[in-house]
């Protein structure tokens, strides 16, 4: 392991257990490496790589159902999509990113660490509302809520979840979204605390429901469906 990255604290066995074990390691390696090398990660986070990132992104697992189809919006190096994705090998995982550098390090870490659960889509949100369909969103440091509202609510099916990981900040977001949360028919929009005993404070998200899917293009056909741009691919 690079001499740059802590040893992993001891709670890390815990949360990565059976092959999330090598595969956490080698993702940590990836994000050290190349990762900061392309400019994906600041070199001052590597030694934060297991606590900030691996773990503080693992922990969000307590708060995804069984077997969903998730979508991570803004999944950057893949945080926290493809961290969900080692942990939880019962989800489906799309990690959508917009810049071109960043997919292919995400396929790369897809195909390298040999990941069967895990699409890597390229595109803004906003280009897939009503064509793509999610059970569950996720995001970390993408956008305020109000914006993230718009983005994550048209692709959830009705009863769908958004995981928006915030802050200190998070109960204030949630009160100034209010009137954004309502005008969307949203069925609940609530803050949820994980990590407990994993992570030093635990991680705060904020758990939007989503109310009734409005009637869009989302009824066309699969092939229609496909988006004109931005480039697919499924992990091996
Ligand atoms: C600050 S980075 C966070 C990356 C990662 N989620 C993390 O926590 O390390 C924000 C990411 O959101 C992506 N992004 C910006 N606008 C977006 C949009 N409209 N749809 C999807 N992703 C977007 C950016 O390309 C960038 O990778």
């Amino acid at each position: 392991m690079s001499d740059q990255i802590p040893d992993p604290p001891e709670v890390a066995r815990e949360v990565f257990t059976g092959e999330a074990w090598s595969r956490a390691e080698a993702f940590a390696e990836l994000l050290a490496g190349p990762g900061v090398v392309r400019g994906l990660l600041g070199p001052r986070e590597v030694p934060r790589v297991w606590d900030r990132h691996l773990l503080n992104c693992a922990v969000v697992a307590e708060a995804v159902p069984r077997d969903v189809r998730l979508v991570d919006i803004g999944s950057g190096a893949g945080l926290p999509g493809l961290v969900l994705a080692i942990v939880r090998p019962d989800i489906t995982v799309t990690l959508l990113e917009p810049l071109l550098r960043r997919t292919v390090f995400l396929e790369e870490c897809v195909e390298s660490l040999k990941l069967g659960n895990v699409e890597v889509l390229r595109g803004r949100a906003e280009e897939f509302a009503g064509r793509r369909e999610f059970d569950v969103a996720s995001a970390r440091a993408v956008a305020p809520l109000d914006r993230l509202l718009k983005w994550a609510l048209p692709l959830l099916r009705e009863g769908g979840e958004l995981l928006a990981m915030k802050g200190e900040r998070a109960a204030e977001e949630l009160a100034d979204a209010e009137g954004q949360l309502r005008s969307s028919g949203v069925r609940t929009a609530e803050l949820v605390s994980v990590g407990h005993g994993k992570v030093e404070p635990p991680a705060t998200l904020i758990r939007v429901v989503a109310g009734r899917v409005p009637e869009g293009p989302r009824k066309t056909s699969r092939r229609k469906d496909r988006p004109s741009r931005g480039r697919q691919t499924r992990g091996q």
